[in-house]
């Protein structure tokens, strides 16, 4: 027990849910439709319910570096940017309160990838179904859901630079397409989807999910600005509860679990709180005297994360003053033969990106637009580890970024700097290029143009796989394939934390997926994969 803590208690329900987040606002919703079955959802944050500055989507770059974000800097890059910053929301939403709204299906590949990696029950047959119960989908065709509570729309085509990039790409063997329309597109760009209303609205998970039944389900309880610090556990290594800072600092509170308490906390936030719990690498937790529960040395490692570069030009023409969310097309290329997925991606920004490069002296401007680069199925692997055993302290968190001994993150990413170039030498560009800004006419050589991403990439805030999943006898996976925490009962975790590693696109929609397939887990309807979806459809 922490020294001074207050020794109230503040309630008994079936479930606790520790984060409301992407993962852990959907998971609240699924469970509390049974309303035999009492859930409490505890979020450090505040709520967003009214809040135009979080739910405004075109708004949400004003959200990086602000109060509403936890801002995790990172530790010294051997390699790369040491200057990077990884935003993280702290509202209710989570990072789907924040965020671009980028919004793709979980590919097929990745999932399977997932299962062949000790995921049993998480290939694309059992967890695509998942997708159509949780979008609102108008593209055309079948498998689209249309009736659950995510809406998913494509970006309209406005933009008239955003179309000469488009053209440029098709030019250059990236034909023009439509996202989320049943296939993996390896080569192509297109106008995204988004989860986003007309009205610009974001669909984020608490928007999405929780809004409409918010004061409308006696059987849940939304907390918010309730920071846990730790997970209880009785004799017998179950979970009980969790302790959490109350609203006004005044103190702790306890909240018991009758059947199962769910870290939904994220990527980072997630294995700090299972390590300040006892549940980590025994090593790292004597450091700070943390009592080991279990020795688990998978928790906080194996960060994954989608690593950005950045190729920007001065507009010989006006850039648009309107749009849904300023980053609305990506691009996917293959940058070697016999690949089933995309190993690049890029995305198209209309508005400057200087965050990384103005310090080094690259020049910027008021009028410009950007290709960015991203490494879609990155090998290097980093860490999260704790700074101290107080709850309060920032995690230490180290992607080592480009770190992997193949080059394989280099090799890609300097493919997608030479191709992001190409397509600006397309005819279809030429209107709107002034000069290119960064990296500018001085990086030339491959060296130079790696020297140049390693001191300004950014990333496209994608950490994942810190407390992965995997085979019960791999000792590195944290959970097992339902997502129970090893080594205890009544602990799972459900977030992009879970992620044995990335999928090659934006992994919003894959998180509220999974923990779509989590509600199921711990209603006992998982088991028959697509059947048990099917028989829930119609609940929705
Ligand atoms: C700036 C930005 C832009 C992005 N753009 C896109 C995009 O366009 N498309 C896309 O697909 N993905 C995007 N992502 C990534 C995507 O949003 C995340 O992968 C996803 O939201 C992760 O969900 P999660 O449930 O794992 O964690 P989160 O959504 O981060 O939820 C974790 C929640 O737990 C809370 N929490 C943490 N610790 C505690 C604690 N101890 N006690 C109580 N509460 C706690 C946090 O405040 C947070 O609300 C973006 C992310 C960022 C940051």
């Amino acid at each position: 027990m922490t020294d001074g803590e207050s020794k109230s208690t503040a309630g008994e329900f079936d479930y606790v849910i520790a984060g409301g987040g992407s993962a852990g606002c959907a998971l609240a919703a699924r469970l509390s439709e049974d309303p035999s079955v009492t859930v409490c959802l505890l979020e450090a944050g505040p709520s967003d319910v009214g809040d135009r500055a979080i739910l405004e989507l075109s708004q949400w770059m004003h959200l990086l570096d602000s109060g509403y974000d936890w801002d995790y800097p990172v530790e010294p890059q051997e390699k790369g940017n040491s200057f990077m910053r990884h935003a993280r929301a702290k509202v209710l939403g989570g990072c789907s309160s924040h965020n671009s709204c980028i919004a793709f299906w979980p590919p097929a590949e990745a999932l399977d990838d997932w299962e062949a990696m000790g995921a049993s029950g998480w290939g694309a047959r059992d967890i695509l179904p998942y997708v159509s119960r949780l979008e609102s989908n108008d593209a055309p065709g079948d498998g689209h859901g249309r009736s659950g509570p995510v809406r998913l729309r494509d970006v309209p085509p406005n933009d008239p630079c955003g179309r000469a990039v488009l053209d440029a790409a098709a030019a250059v063997g990236l034909p023009t397409v439509a996202f989320n329309r049943g296939g993996t597109v390896l080569n192509g760009a297109g106008w995204f989807q988004i989860n986003a209303s007309e009205d610009g609205t974001r669909m984020s998970s608490s928007h999405a999910y929780l809004h409409p039944i918010l004061g409308t389900r006696p059987n849940l309880e939304v907390r918010t600005g309730c920071w846990v610090s730790e997970i209880l556990f009785d004799e017998q290594q179950t979970a009980t509860g969790v302790r959490y800072q109350r609203p006004d600092l005044t103190g702790y509170d306890t909240v018991s679990a009758r059947r199962e308490v769910v870290v939904t906390a994220g990527a980072i936030d997630t294995p700090k709180l299972l390590m300040l719990s006892g549940i980590g690498p025994a090593e790292h937790l004597a450091e700070f005297g943390i009592p080991v529960r279990v020795d688990s040395p998978g928790v906080g490692s194996n960060l994954d994360d989608h690593v950005e570069g950045l190729v920007f030009w001065e507009a010989s023409q006006p850039m648009v003053t309107e749009s849904t969310q300023w980053w609305e097309i990506g691009l996917f290329a293959t940058t070697r033969e016999g690949l089933n997925h995309p190993d690049l991606m890029m995305h198209y920004g209309s508005v400057p990106f200087d965050m990384n490069t103005l310090r080094w002296g690259y020049p910027t401007t008021d009028n410009g637009f950007c290709l960015t680069p991203n490494v879609t199925q990155g090998r290097s692997r980093g860490t999260v580890r704790l700074r101290s055993r107080d709850f309060r302290d920032r995690a230490k968190v180290d992607p080592r970024y480009f770190t992997d001994s193949e080059g394989h993150d280099d090799r890609v990413m300097l493919s997608g700097v030479k191709l992001a170039r190409t397509i600006a030498e397309q005819k279809a560009l030429r209107g709107w290029i002034a000069r290119e800004l960064a990296p500018g006419p001085d990086a030339v050589t491959d060296a130079e143009i790696l020297d140049y991403i390693h001191k300004t990439h950014n990333t496209v805030y994608h950490p994942a796989g810190t407390a992965r999943m995997g085979a019960v006898d791999d000792p590195m996976a944290v959970l097992d394939p339902e997502l129970r925490v090893k080594g205890v009962r009544g602990l799972r975790v459900v977030d992009a934390s879970a992620m044995p590693k990335l999928p090659h696109v934006n992994p919003n929609v894959t998180v509220m997926t999974m923990a779509e397939r989590c509600a199921d887990l711990l209603r006992g309807r998982a088991g028959s994969g697509l059947r048990a979806v099917e028989s829930t459809l119609s609940e929705v």
